[in-house]
């Protein structure tokens, strides 16, 4: 597990000698929901073999744990969710499976998205940080600037770990090593120093449509590996669109039709860009890319070259310039 100080740690345990030669790169990208901030984070750090964090699922861990204490805004109970997160423990994992390529890419620019596992002091959260219930509440606890600041030394704790782990090189030494983080705020606040800034966007609608499709999926999947649900468990195809299941262990739930998902982004969308603290907001120095008619295999190859340019390295893909 990892403890919130090993950035820290790093920093100060790290020799002389392997100061000046180690030299981390980041990638930050940053977005409004569904923009396929975190599918292209995971495939392109999976590609140039960097540890990939997803800090909006801080932010989740963040919410579940006021939701838990009882302490969401507005329910007059006096909370201290910062000192919540602070003393928590909190771990992103990313898992390949056995089918996937190691780390580092192939030669056949395959698009590898790994799975990533989140734990909150050991359990495994993954699922019950996505459920509707967060997406309504996460926006309001990430307005609060203690929880912010908090939220800040994880992240700079989590990608430093990272770093380090990719950065590993056969045999025991140590090799230039990257991180890919995305979020809201990662090339304006929590790296203002990423060597490389994206800032993906996407249409409204279109953003809408591959939650909703996403969702539908998960459900499929879900249904196969339990085909003996109830028929209320729901499923797919009625009018009122797919439906989904709960957090793991709890009753599924309905899912909402595309035009609902469209007003919950635009809502988050709506309180991350006008909060007074860390707003979402493209970084001067950021790269924009628009995919609302992009292939992912094509964000994904051209931010990958884009880094790899950056690095001093020749570009993998023939696809044109953005
Ligand atoms: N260029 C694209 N074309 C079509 N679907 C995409 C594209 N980029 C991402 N997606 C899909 O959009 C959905 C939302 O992406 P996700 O990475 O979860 O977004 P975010 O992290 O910004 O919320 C996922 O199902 C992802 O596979
Ligand atoms: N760096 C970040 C990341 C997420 N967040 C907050 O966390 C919420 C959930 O982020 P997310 O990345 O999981 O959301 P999606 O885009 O995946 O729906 C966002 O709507 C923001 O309110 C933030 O404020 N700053």
């Amino acid at each position: 597990m990892l403890s919130r100080a090993c950035g820290v740690l790093r920093r100060a345990a790290a020799p002389a000698s392997q100061l000046l030669p180690r030299r981390a790169f980041t990638v930050a990208i940053d977005g409004p929901a569904a923009s396929g901030k975190s599918s292209t984070a995971r495939a392109v750090a999976h590609e140039l073999g960097f540890g990939y964090i997803d800090s909006g699922s801080i932010y989740r861990c963040a919410a579940l744990l006021a939701l838990r204490a009882g302490a969401v805004p507005g329910s007059g109970e006096r909370s201290d969710v910062a000192g919540l997160v602070g003393r928590a423990s909190i771990d992103i994992r990313t898992r390949l499976s056995p089918d996937h390529p190691a780390p580092g890419g192939t030669d056949t620019g395959r698009v590898v998205v790994p799975d990533v596992q989140v734990l909150l002091d050991g359990e495994d959260v993954s699922q019950a940080i996505r459920t509707p219930e967060i997406n309504r509440l996460v926006a309001a606890i990430a307005s609060d600037s203690a929880v912010r600041d908090t939220v800040l030394r994880i992240q700079q704790a989590l990608a430093g770990a990272a770093e380090t782990k990719s950065g590993a090189a056969p045999g025991g030494g140590s090799a230039p090593g990257g991180v890919v983080m995305d979020g809201r705020d990662i090339g304006t606040t929590v790296f203002p120093g990423a060597e490389l800034k994206i800032y993906l966007d996407a249409s409204a609608m279109a953003r809408a449509i591959r939650r909703w499709d996403e969702m539908n999926r998960q459900m499929k999947d879900a249904k196969a590996k339990a085909p003996a649900a109830s028929p209320e468990a729901g499923g797919a195809g009625g009018q009122d669109g797919p439906r989904a299941e709960g957090a793991a262990g709890q009753a599924p739930a309905e899912y909402p039709s595309v035009e609902s998902i469209a007003r919950e982004l635009e809502e988050r969308d709506y309180a991350d860009i006008n909060r007074k603290h860390s707003p979402l907001r493209i970084a001067s120095d950021a790269v924009v890319i628009d995919n609302t008619s992009m292939t992912f295999e094509r964000q994904v190859h051209a931010i990958v070259d884009l880094a790899r340019e950056r690095m001093g390295l020749p570009r993998k893909y023939d696809d044109d310039d953005l």
